[in-house]
């Protein structure tokens, strides 16, 4: 399941101007990677990079290859929905269909794939345990998604990534958008999750980055204009204890960004 994601002198674009540049890193199989850094570095560009979403943006180009398992998802004999299937996200607002149901929110990602009806309850409620949504839910299936709270929501976003059985989850700033109870039940699925995906994050939260994560990239972005670089990657508990470059430490510690 898990796959290994390997990013190669990635640089990514908008138009003319190039947001981040010469990302080189290996994000290990079943573990929980955190991507953290001053506004505009290019958290979010490299994030959506990893499951061709970037190119979705009109004029947005990738260079530099991104491997799953070795094999380029940017090889022109790659089908670009595999891929996405392939590789999950949760975004920072949750974002279910509201007015469909919790079930079928969940169930629409399977009918695509293709499940069967007969196999169909068993799936949502297994995606729904995973997502520690299950007990919440399960005598109200049939009501509109719109009408849970938005940690919930969230949840459910995550049961709706999780049910197709992805190799890698990735999530931008999940927990921006929820109360401090509703981060904290988000925080222990993420560290759940990592026994069963490689789940990369995106967060301005570093006191969440050094809860969820094993490993943690550090990116920078010297002045306006300029592209974000990857700065330091390493252990997340070395990161933020003894980090190897200057300019880790100074944003750790508050001084700048
Ligand atoms: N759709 C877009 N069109 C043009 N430029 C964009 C677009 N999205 C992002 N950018 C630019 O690319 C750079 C990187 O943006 P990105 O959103 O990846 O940074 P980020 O580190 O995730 O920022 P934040 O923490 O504020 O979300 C920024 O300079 C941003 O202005």
């Amino acid at each position: 399941m898990a796959k290994r994601i390997e990013l190669i002198d990635l640089s990514c674009s908008y138009r003319d101007r190039v947001a981040v540049t010469d990302v080189t890193m290996t994000i290990e199989p079943k573990s929980v990677t955190a991507i953290i850094g001053p506004s505009g570095c290019g958290k979010s560009t490299v994030l959506r990079a990893i499951n061709r979403l970037h190119e979705t943006i009109p004029g947005a180009k990738v260079h530099g290859r991104v491997l799953l398992d070795g094999e380029d998802i940017y090889d022109p004999r790659i089908d670009v929905v595999t891929v996405r299937r392939t590789v999950g996200m949760v975004f920072q607002r949750p974002n279910p269909f509201p007015t469909m149901s919790i079930y079928d929110n969940v169930a629409a990602g399977l009918r695509l794939a293709g499940v069967r009806r007969a196999d169909m309850d068993d799936l949502v409620e297994e995606a729904l345990t995973a997502a520690h949504l299950w007990s919440e839910v399960k005598d109200r299936l049939r009501r509109p998604a719109g009408a849970l709270s938005g940690g919930q929501q969230q949840r459910l976003c995550i049961a709706r990534a999780i049910a197709v059985r992805p190799d890698v989850l990735l999530m931008d700033e999940p927990c921006s958008a929820l109360d401090p109870i509703s981060t904290l039940a988000i925080e222990d699925l993420i560290r759940e999750l990592r026994n069963d995906y490689t789940v990369v994050i995106v967060t301005h939260n570093m006191q969440q980055a050094s809860r969820v994560s094993d490993m943690t990239a550090f990116f920078t972005v010297e002045g306006p204009g300029q592209p974000g670089r990857l700065v330091e990657y390493a252990d997340t508990s070395k990161l933020f204890s003894v980090p190897a470059d200057r300019r880790t430490e100074d944003y750790i510690t508050g001084r700048v960004g």
